[in-house]
């Protein structure tokens, strides 16, 4: 048999340019003029809250939140960042939303925050907890403090808000929503080991609480990105970010819109009956494929003594 007709193998998607090209994420300008599937008034009167929304996936979900008719709050750490999002969603689409500068690893300042917001929009419908990150390191080097950050952040600070969130929902006897954005876990994860345990305790945290909470009608889900290029690529070697698409089968990276439309569809009405479950966005990488942000160890090179 001829293979005249077998297509030649993909080695990467044409829109991706040349995959070995470190980027940093969409632009506000492509934020903007991203389509979407979802009709316009989806998320028309809902509130949504959104973690880390200055940058990367969290300023494309506010976006499209906005976009959608939500009624829009975003929260982190640095004010500049922040305004850049306020700014980016009163230019592109002529709506105002609520920014509060917090650290999520302040049980106090989460206090006040889901305060101001109720305060603000009267009510919360869906939390969107995409504020974390760590750097990439072999754990034995691990410091203490790193250690500490890392966990703080990620899995102390998404359960601050969750946890305050849900008071508010089971006091006022409304129907609550929450998205977890964790990584995907499955394998393990090399040289981001902190990450690892912290995510995998909030992914468990999450199913134990889709039970718990079921009773006051609120929905507790996460979802698993695998390489999704944002500006927190910064947090990686340039040597690194040249391998990060062949991580997946796909040899592609996500963007920050891949998981925005995820987190859309989680805050409607279709996902009303999809409670403690982990959604995995990677192209296929909880299959096949190793990132080693940190560098490869010798040990599984080709040419390495295995
Ligand atoms: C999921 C994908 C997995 C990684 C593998 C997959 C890669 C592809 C997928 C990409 C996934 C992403 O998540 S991309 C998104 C990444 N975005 C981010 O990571 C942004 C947010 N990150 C952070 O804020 C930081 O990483 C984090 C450590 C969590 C918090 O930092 P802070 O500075 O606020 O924390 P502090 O309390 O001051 O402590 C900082 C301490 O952390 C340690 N530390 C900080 N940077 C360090 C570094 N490069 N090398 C060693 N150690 C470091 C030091 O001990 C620091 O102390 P001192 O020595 O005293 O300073
Ligand atoms: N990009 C990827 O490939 C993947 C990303 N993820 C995770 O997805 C989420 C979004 O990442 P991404 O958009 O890529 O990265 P970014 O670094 O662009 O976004 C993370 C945001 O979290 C905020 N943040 C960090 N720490 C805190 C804190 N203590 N309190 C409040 N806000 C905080 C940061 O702002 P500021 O520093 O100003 O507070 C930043 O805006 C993160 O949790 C990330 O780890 C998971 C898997 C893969």
């Amino acid at each position: 048999m001829s293979n005249s007709n077998v297509p030649p193998p993909k080695i990467f998607k044409p829109e991706d340019g040349d995959p070995g090209r470190p980027k940093r994420g969409m632009d506000e300008d492509a934020i903007k003029t991203q389509p979407t599937i979802f009709r316009e008034d989806l998320l028309e009167g809902k509130t949504v809250l959104i973690s880390g929304a200055g940058s990367g996936m969290g300023k494309a979900t506010a976006y499209l939140a906005a976009k959608l008719g939500a009624n829009v709050a975003i929260c982190g750490r640095t004010m500049e960042k922040l305004d850049s999002t306020v700014e980016m969603i009163r230019d592109g689409l002529g709506k105002e939303i609520l920014s509060v500068q917090t650290n999520i690893r302040s049980p106090e300042e989460v206090e006040d925050l889901i305060g101001t917001v109720h305060d603000h929009f009267g009510g919360l419908d869906t939390l969107v907890n995409n504020a974390g990150g760590q750097f990439p390191q072999d754990a034995i080097d691990f410091s203490r403090k790193g250690w500490l950050a890392v966990i703080d952040t990620n899995l102390n600070g998404t359960w601050w808000m969750m946890q305050e969130a849900a008071k508010r929902w089971r006091a006022d006897g409304k129907p609550g929503n929450i998205v977890n954005i964790v990584a995907n876990i499955e394998r393990g994860m090399p040289q981001a080991a902190h990450t690892c345990a912290a995510r995998a305790g909030v992914i468990y945290l999450s199913k134990t609480l889709a039970t718990e909470w079921a009773q006051w009608d609120v929905r507790v889900n996460c979802i698993g990105p695998g390489v999704i290029e944002t500006e927190g690529f910064r947090m990686y070697p340039e040597e690194a970010l040249k391998r990060f698409h062949k991580a997946n089968p796909m040899k592609m990276r996500g963007n920050a819109w891949d998981v925005a439309e995820m987190i859309a569809y989680l805050a409607s009405p279709a996902a009303r009956f999809i409670n403690g479950d982990l959604i995995i966005i990677d192209g296929g990488q909880a299959q096949w494929g190793v990132i080693w942000p940190a560098g490869m160890p010798d040990y599984f090179n080709e040419s390495g003594a295995a």
